[in-house]
């Protein structure tokens, strides 16, 4: 059976009395489907209330009303793919006097071609596995004791930590920490142990300070002051970072390094609380700080019990991310400031200088600046000393980003009309069998997109067994702890995938974006983290970079990362220490394509570790067909699936408004790639009308109010591309993580900037994610 078209036009209304249909021609399957389908119609759309919040409107796009679904009008086209109408069958609803009819296009013809041939690209069956770069070094030689680690220290890690040996950036770090006494810039891939990588130098420094626990008898120099540490001889050492969930990471890491040196106290000033508890912490005495920038600068500014004048070491994690989110200037204070009221200290054994550390995944210029800005003669420490004679080889800031080795990539070339049902059979085959990937990050460009996407994957059971009879709902079986539960009842954030669950393999579907509530955010990624089912987190780049989600074995960008390094940071939520890990990114034909240059350029090897998957093996695969077969089965299959969403959002206007909303916010997001990469993700080269159907909808683009973009002349034609001149001053809220959209070509630095700062606003507004 190809397109059901038949059903699509089944509305039955209100004043009609509602008689069975009468359901004939087609297979028994189809009669049943449309007799399913037209009894849920008749008790209208679904109301899981209990689960689920209505839809949310994250980034606050005005839409013009939901109209009533129109009937469609079908072609046979060019290519003698059947488009809608001639689908199914002829069951019409009448036509009104005037109104348009929206064009249900075939998902199969009119599809640009890519430009490089499938076959000319290596496949995925030819990668050999790579040596992880970011593991633990167990060849025995490098212990933690070996590198200088004091032995109490060492013997922590091994027996409360559980951590047997150094990474490779963590051996670097810590021989050179110890040994020396100046600024440090530490450059190393994702999941490489980047965090104790500069805090296991920094406490051992500051315990080596103390030679006296608490309990014993307190020392005292020559004038009788008392000189053994405890938390209040001084805060040592500060450590920023770009969001509170990153501030508390670091923190819980840190914390369980203290406890084999009790009698040292850390704690952290990242906002989300009453300034007055913090003061309250700040003046009972904390030896190490973990600090987002901009609240350290108002404690600065206006806490007096904050003294920084022992500080000697000063860490800046995330260098990148502290320059994108615009940090600049409060660093540049706080710098000024600690070197203004730096003072020589009692305590026996303090450096003279302060030390200040960088710590980065990329060196890009903004890097680059911060180094300027913060450090001074620092040495450069990377995890492989060969690296340091490529480095002067390699000095564009494009070669300054590595993936770890082991870390699979491959890209898909997907036309626009078939992204959303290749994603969905990307991750039905991926799911298909219990055990290969438990968990998977989904990366979408903005808010409302991650809300459609959910909503679309975790339609209910009942309708997804009409649009295909051969799949079952386990949703009711997947195991399910207590907090899921508040999750899914009270947020709405978590619920069964129905879309790629199957009998055997239920799959849970989480959400995540920066206009969720701050405690839902936490709760959600908590939950994601403890998940021990298969589960998926559909996601903005609030979730990119730095945090720690413990066994993620897939990460796919469905929309590519506004940035290279966005990239590498997405991608970095798999493979971390020595774990092996894939990558799927979806690019369009066309321009696109040259993304795959910049993809190569993470590999030390060129790129062979980078495949390509071909689009429409994915779909055969997915939908059931046999790759091999020429039978186009997989094609009917695919069609059933896109109406019957397309249906889905035409039925019910919350829906249809929220696909709406997903389509704009996603086009102003995708004007804010960066511009050195703009001209392969060039907002003009969008095919609207096809990217459309893969958010479900059958409007024309110019009438789905698209601020930003003006309908023009060729309204009317179904090669809709976008306006050449994208204009209007009208500001939106619809990108990633809401910010403000590009209006015309000057403007597009103004919203990626906008966007930056309304992620900032976000990531501010975060508080702990508490993922220990
Ligand atoms: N020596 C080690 N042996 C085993 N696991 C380790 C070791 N060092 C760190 N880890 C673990 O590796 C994980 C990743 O560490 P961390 O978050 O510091 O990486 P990172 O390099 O900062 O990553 P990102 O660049 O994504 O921020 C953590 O769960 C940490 O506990």
């Amino acid at each position: 059976m190809a397109d059901d078209g038949m059903l699509l036009n089944f509305a039955i209304s209100d004043s009609v009395i509602k008689a069975e249909p009468k359901f004939k021609g087609g297979t028994w399957r189809d009669r049943l489907s449309a007799k399913k389908i037209a009894q849920h119609r008749a008790k209208g759309p679904r109301k899981d209330a209990g689960d689920r919040k209505p839809p949310a409107n994250p980034n606050h796009i005005q839409v013009s009303g939901a109209r009533p679904a129109k009937r469609q009008r079908t072609d046979r086209d060019h290519d003698g793919h059947a488009s809608s109408r001639d689908q199914g069958g002829e069951h019409r609803k009448q036509q009104q006097p005037g109104q348009a009819r929206p064009f249900v296009s075939s998902l199969f013809s009119k599809n640009p071609t890519p430009k490089n041939d499938v076959e000319d690209e290596p496949k995925d069956a030819t990668v050999e596995d790579a040596k992880p770069t970011n593991a633990p070094l167990i060849d025995g030689m490098d212990t933690f004791t070996n590198l200088g680690l004091s032995p109490t220290l060492a013997a922590h890690l091994l027996t409360k930590l559980e951590l047997k040996a150094p990474t490779a950036i963590q051996k670097s770090s810590i021989t050179q920490l110890l040994k020396e006494e100046c600024d440090a810039f530490i450059q190393a891939e994702t999941g490489s142990g980047k965090t104790l990588a500069y805090l296991l130098p920094l406490v051992q420094r500051i315990m080596a300070l103390s030679k006296a626990k608490a309990s014993e008898a307190v020392k005292r120099d020559a004038d009788g002051n008392d000189v053994s540490v405890h938390r209040d001889s001084g805060l040592f050492a500060i450590v920023l970072a770009p969001t509170r969930e990153l501030c508390k990471q670091i923190s819980v890491v840190l914390e369980g390094l203290l406890r084999c040196a009790n009698w040292l106290v850390a704690g952290t000033v990242i906002g989300g609380e009453k300034k007055k508890s913090e003061k309250a912490r700040l003046r009972k005495g904390l030896n190490i700080l973990v600090a987002t920038p901009g609240r350290l600068a108002d404690h600065l500014e206006n806490t007096q019990a904050l003294d920084v004048s022992n500080v000697r070491w000063l860490v800046l994690d995330e260098g990148d991310r502290l320059m994108d989110l615009g940090f600049e200037d409060e660093i540049q204070g706080i710098v000024k400031k600690l070197d203004a009221r730096q003072r020589p200290s009692r305590i026996p054994g303090v450096p003279t200088r302060r030390t200040t550390i960088l710590c980065s995944a990329t060196l890009k210029m903004n890097v680059q600046r911060l180094g300027e800005i913060s450090l001074k003669d620092a040495i450069h420490i990377k995890a492989d000393p060969a690296d340091e004679d490529e480095e002067s080889k390699t000095k564009t800031e494009e070669d300054a980003f590595r993936v770890p080795a082991q870390l699979k990539q491959s890209y898909a070339v997907v036309a626009a009309k078939l992204r959303l049902v290749t994603l969905t059979a990307f991750l039905k085959r991926t799911f298909m069998r219990k055990g290969s990937v438990m968990k998977a990050i989904i990366f979408v460009s903005c808010a409302d997109s991650v809300e459609f996407h959910f909503e679309v994957f975790t339609r209910n059971a009942s309708e997804r067994k009409s649009g295909n009879e051969s799949e079952t709902s386990d949703a009711k079986e997947t195991e399910t702890t207590k907090e899921e539960d508040d999750n899914r009842h009270l947020h709405g954030t978590i619920a069964p995938a129905t879309a790629f669950s199957n009998s055997s393999n239920p799959v849970t579907l989480h959400k995540l974006h920066g206009s969720l509530p701050q405690h839902v955010r936490t709760a959600t990624l908590n939950s994601f983290a403890k998940n021990r089912n298969p589960s998926v987190l559909v996601c903005t780049d609030v979730a990119s970079r730095g945090l720690d989600l413990p066994n993620v074995d897939l990460v796919i960008e469905y929309d590519p990362a506004f940035s290279a390094e966005e990239h590498l940071h997405r991608i970095g939520r798999t493979a971390r220490v020595g774990r092996d890990g894939r990558a799927l990114i979806f690019l369009l034909p066309g321009n696109e394509e040259n993304y795959v240059e910049i993809l190569k350029r993470g590999y030390r090897d060129g790129g062979k570790a980078l495949t390509r998957t071909d689009a429409n093996d994915i779909l055969k695969r997915g939908f059931g067909g046999n790759i091999g077969s020429d039978n186009v089965d997989w094609e009917e299959k695919t069609t059933d699936w896109q109406m019957d969403v397309e249906r889905w959002a035409q039925d019910n206007s919350e829906y249809l408004e929220m696909a709406r909303r997903a389509y704009q916010s996603h086009i102003r997001a995708y004007a804010t790639h960066v511009s050195s990469e703009r001209n392969m993700f060039n907002i003009k080269e969008l095919h609207l009308g096809h990217l459309a159907k893969s958010f479900a909808l059958r409007d024309r683009p110019s009438k789905i109010n698209v601020p930003g973009l003006r309908p023009g002349k060729d309204d009317a034609k179904k090669d809709f591309k976008a306006e050449r001149k994208p204009a209007g001053k009208k500001g939106g809220r619809g990108d990633r993580d809401g910010a403000s959209a590009a209006n015309n070509n000057n403007d597009v630095a103004e919203a990626a900037r906008l966007m930056r700062a309304k992620l900032k606003e976000h990531m501010a507004g975060a508080s702990e994610f508490n993922l220990a």
